[in-house]
């Protein structure tokens, strides 16, 4: 896109940085690997994760996803939501400025993610905005680390931008784009914490470069895209008649996130190395008689494919454990997650069909298995809640 130029003010206006959304080239990758999904394991009510170190990152974010789950239950409990239509005026909103900041939300969208974007129009058009104005954050908040302004990207710049995120849930946004969130935020029981947690993952990006095991690398993908999933299911809705609990549809939105990061990391290994970025798990990596100077030197070895066999099989759970929830989802939000995921899947049979190269070849989806999955997806959306999970 010829440049959607966001401003990021800092608070008390001493510095102001420019973030231009522009290509979508050379960035980190994040995500994880693992053992096995045991997502659906009742974790027991748990403490301060500072207080009990030892409990793990799953055990972690489920305590995230519980809070999330109560959320949603609460409101559900209350009368529907009042989504107040934009002709309406109250004497406090400026419904124009309202309307066009959801506009400028939807051509970020469109520029930046066009199948997604095409898949939101057959949500409500409140829905559809209100997720378009959450893509826009997370994009902006990725495109602080991974955009052209990502050198001078500091801890403090991401405090500011943590600040300006808790003033907009408080009802005082920046700038427009700002305003669509705060607004959608007010509507909709949506959360906080997820979105801190995305910013707590840009600073991990910050500071880290290699994950040790997948445990670490779990936390980074719940950070930076599990947080996507748990920001999303409560404007996109659990579909009335679901009887699926409220906690497996979250924790299926938390898989599909993961399921996708861990596939981001997978199809970027090469790039990221050139970056200096490893994000495959260092004892995994061992376990295969794998190394650090291996992925720089960007062999393909059996050693190497036997390694990526396995994360790309862990990948796939992840993916089969999010496909669970997608149908409890209200019907019309399921397709747009049904192409995402699809597609998103596909990018490992690519990574396949390139023979594990992952260093120099990227693995990506042409536009006729594009194209061919959108009915495919939409044909899935279509099938109503069936599973009790
Ligand atoms: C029950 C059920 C399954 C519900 C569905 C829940 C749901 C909608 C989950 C969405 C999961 C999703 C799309 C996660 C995003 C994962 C992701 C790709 C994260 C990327 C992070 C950084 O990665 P990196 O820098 O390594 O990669 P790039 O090279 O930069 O791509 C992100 C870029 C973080 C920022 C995330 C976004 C911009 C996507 C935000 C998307 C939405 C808010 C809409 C999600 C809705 C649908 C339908 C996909
Ligand atoms: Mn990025």
């Amino acid at each position: 896109m010829a440049g959607v130029l966001l401003w990021v003010v800092c608070p008390k206006g001493n510095a102001t940085a420019l973030l231009s959304l522009i290509p979508r080239s050379g960035k980190h990758k994040r995500c994880r690997v693992h053992q096995k999904v045991k997502f659906s394991t009742g974790v027991s009510a748990i403490s301060s994760a500072v207080a009990n170190p030892a409990r793990s990152s799953e055990e972690k974010v489920y305590d995230v996803v519980l809070k999330q789950a109560a959320l949603v239950k609460e409101q559900r409990g209350k009368k529907p939501l009042d989504l107040g239509t934009s002709t309406e005026t109250d004497g406090f909103t400026d419904w124009d400025l309202l309307n066009e900041a959801y506009d400028r939300c939807g051509e970020v969208c469109a520029e930046y993610a066009k199948t997604f974007y095409l898949g939101t129009l057959l949500m409500t058009p409140e829905r559809r905005r209100a997720v378009w104005a959450i893509y826009v954050w997370c994009r902006r908040t990725d495109e602080l680390v991974d955009g052209p302004n990502a050198s001078h990207i500091t801890p403090r710049a991401l405090d500011r931008w943590e600040k300006r995120l808790d003033d907009l849930f408080e009802g005082r946004p920046y700038d427009m784009l700002d305003a669509a969130l705060s607004d959608t935020v007010s509507k909709y029981p949506v959360d906080i914490q997820p979105f801190k947690d995305m910013i707590e993952g840009m600073r991990l990006d910050l500071r880290k470069s290699r994950y040790m095991n997948f445990d670490e690398l779990y936390l980074y993908c719940y950070y930076v895209a599990g947080t996507v999933g748990l920001m999303s299911v409560p404007v996109m809705g659990i579909a009335p008649e679901s009887k699926a609990s409220v906690e497996s549809v979250y924790n299926a939105a938390l898989a599909l996130g993961i399921a996708n990061q861990l596939t981001n990391i997978l199809r970027d290994v090469g790039e990221d190395a050139r970056r200096g970025r490893i994000y495959l798990p260092q004892d995994e990596l061992a376990r295969f008689g794998l190394s650090d100077d291996d992925i720089f030197r960007g062999q393909v070895t059996d050693k190497w494919r036997n390694f990526m066999k396995d994360q790309i099989k862990r990948a796939r759970m992840f993916f089969d454990e999010a496909e669970k929830g997608v149908s409890e989802l209200n019907a019309a939000s399921r397709w747009p997650v049904w192409a995402s995921l699809l597609l998103y899947r596909q990018i490992l049979d690519a990574i396949e069909e390139n023979d594990y190269n992952n260093f120099s070849k990227r693995a990506y989806v042409g536009k006729v298995k594009k194209f061919a999955s959108l009915p495919v997806a939409y044909g899935r959306a279509l099938m109503g809640t069936s599973k009790l999970f």
